[in-house]
């Protein structure tokens, strides 16, 4: 039997905009209730009881007002004049029909080490909220002055021993310290009042700084969330899951698309924890996802590709019966082709043993639906634009196509689909990762940085277990001025081929404009790697690329453009090559840009 509904929250911190804003956002993305950030209140033209009403209305219950600081382990004086604030916000919070006001551990000059202190001051409060039918939240700031673990601020709570005051716990001033989670479990949970979620990259830097600027939202960042919100679990805490995110980009980011992503993340949550025990965190009707069986095929926008397919050795299959969509095939790569000025990636199709179940967990997930009228088989659209269609793997969705021809020819060798590379924009790419990853049942693979001619890149693929479906997201850490080339970073197919060198050679002469790779890299592979000097000097004639990582080898080689975001790979996986050969894409980089230098 599903226990009482665990209800999602989010904190107006977290979103851009003034409080109208936010709250809007929140409802429209399906949070039961918020935190609301003083300061949000602050410049509110609303009256705390016009908000009241204003959320009632958008069905959001206010489960917290914060923050309230530098309150305990004061001198008398100091004490009492922090009593008469907390009693104003207590009349702001009866307007707002706020009961949990949040206490951060104090980081004032003012305050001395003393539990003690701390504790009868914190019972102070906590009898005087009480008495206005108020519950304090005590939470312990990574940064604290001389509170800034949960462990302390338990210690302080206990030994205050009011039942009127509890604990606040936030998984960022929990993890960013490396605090072991096995404390929580001797917590009663009807003593933790309030639990803030947020994520964060590892990066070793000041703690405030980290946590004011570089939250993420679950699932976003390095933290082990779900093993955090399953030692809360299991205390029997039961209050509300909420998001608490400093993020400077978010702070900027239309706070509609931000509460969903939110929305989402909070889901995937509550999904991987429950994977580990407890079953009150179960999401209602979002089915597992089925193991995919690897791409059906990637739809490509462009205005006529033919020449270019032709080229690679690709077969014409036809035309589907009701749509202009062109299929073109070799081995097992399918490209369906539909007539757009603009080359890019328009689908991914994806096959699985259960499309309808794979759609209606994307839509769980906040995806919206695509038309039928545009694909037989159900189909989402990803935050970046790009399609998902969910397809059976024994082709149904071919059908439509005049059947292939049996002796379908492999003139280059290509055998299949290996990964697409995707880009996002900057301040989309952690969502836009996350949503990958959680739509498509993909792991993360380690994020990689890499010095590319125009500006650092950020590269981050993702693949599911069984290495079917791999997409690697790459953006450019940074855009700053107008000299580095305002195309977007390009998106690619990768496809697979059991010989590169001999793809390279066939492609070559059908006429494929392959890239060409400088002599400069093949004498640095050289004194890199110890290759046979006949391997070498066929890596060097046809332009293929070469890397290595502890599982294999791996050799690859590139397009030039197609339009003028746009181009294609084949590449080898010998004895399990894991990666994406992100080593060479500075060369590749270069080559394009010499490419284009040459031809403009
Ligand atoms: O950065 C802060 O001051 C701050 C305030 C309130 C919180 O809940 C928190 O985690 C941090
Ligand atoms: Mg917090």
């Amino acid at each position: 039997m599903d226990g009482p509904e665990v209800r999602m929250d989010i904190a107006t911190v977290c979103l851009s905009g003034t409080l109208d804003d936010k709250l809007a956002a929140a409802s429209g993305a399906g949070f039961h209730g918020v935190e609301i950030f003083e300061n949000d209140l602050v410049v509110s033209p609303w009256t705390p009881r016009e908000i009241r009403r204003r959320c009632a209305d958008l069905g959001l219950s206010i489960d917290l007002y914060q923050p309230f600081r530098d309150l305990e382990a004061v001198p008398p004086d100091v004490f009492a004049a922090n009593l008469r604030r907390a009693g104003r916000k207590f009349d702001v919070m009866e307007q707002l029909g706020a009961d949990t006001m949040l206490v951060c551990s104090s980081v004032s000059p003012d305050a001395v080490d003393d539990d003690d202190l701390a504790a009868e001051q914190l019972h102070e409060l906590a009898s005087r909220a009480a008495g206005r039918g108020i519950r304090i939240a005590y939470e312990a700031l990574a940064w604290g002055r001389f509170v800034n673990t949960y462990e302390h601020s338990w210690r302080i709570v206990r030994k205050a021993g009011h039942p009127s005051l509890g604990l606040c716990l936030d998984s960022f001033h929990v993890l960013s310290r490396g605090s072991g989670i096995t404390g929580i479990k001797v917590i009663p949970g009807a003593k933790i009042f309030f639990l803030q979620l947020a994520d964060a990259p590892r990066l070793r830097m000041d703690v405030l700084q980290w946590s004011r600027h570089h939250r993420l939202f679950p699932g976003q960042g390095a933290f082990d969330l779900s093993a955090f919100l399953g030692a809360v679990a299991a205390t029997g805490y039961a209050g509300p899951l909420s998001l608490e995110v400093f993020n400077d980009v978010f702070r900027q980011s239309d706070p509609v698309h931000t509460a969903v992503d939110a929305m989402r993340s909070l889901l995937v949550l509550r999904e991987a924890t429950a994977r580990r025990g407890p079953e009150r965190m179960r999401v209602a009707g979002l089915p597992v996802v089925p193991p995919s069986d690897g791409y059906a095929f990637v739809e490509l926008t462009a205005p006529d590709p033919a020449e270019v397919l032709a080229a690679l050795g690709f077969v014409y299959i036809g035309q589907h019966e009701s749509r202009p969509a062109h299929l073109w095939q070799q081995g097992d790569a399918r490209i369906v082709v539909r007539s757009d000025a603009d080359v890019r990636i328009g689908a991914l199709g994806v096959a699985t043993p259960d499309p309808h179940a794979a759609a209606r967990r994307a839509k769980r997930l906040l995806a919206p639906a695509l038309s039928d009228l545009d694909y037989d088989d159900p189909a989402v659209r990803a935050p970046d634009g790009v399609g998902i269609v969910f397809c059976r793997p024994e082709g149904d969705w071919m059908a439509d196509f005049t059947p292939p021809d049996p002796a379908l020819v492999t003139t280059c060798g290509i055998t299949g689909i290996d990964h697409v590379s995707l880009t996002a924009p900057f301040d989309d790419f952690d969502q836009i990762a996350l949503f990958y990853r959680a739509a498509l049942g993909l792991e993360a693979e380690p994020e990689t940085e890499f010095a590319a001619p125009f500006g650092l890149i950020r590269s981050r693929s993702s693949a599911d277990a069984g290495r079917r479906i791999r997409i690697a997201l790459n953006v450019a850490a940074l855009r700053r001025g107008d000299w580095a080339p305002a195309v977007r970073e390009p998106q690619h197919i990768a496809f697979t081929s059991d010989d590169v060198v001999a793809s390279a050679k066939a492609m070559r002469e059908l006429g494929a404009r392959l890239l060409d790779i400088p002599g400069n890299y093949y004498d640095d592979l050289a004194a890199r790697f110890d290759l046979p000097a006949g391997r070498l000097a066929s890596l060097r004639e046809y332009s293929v690329l070469y890397d290595r990582d502890e599982h294999g080898e791996f050799l690859h080689f590139y397009t030039h453009m197609v339009g003028s975001r746009m181009f294609f790979e084949v590449v080898q996986r010998i004895d399990g090559y894991a990666g994406y050969g992100v080593a060479n894409s500075p060369v590749r980089m270069a080559a394009h840009r010499q490419f284009r230098l040459s031809h403009e």
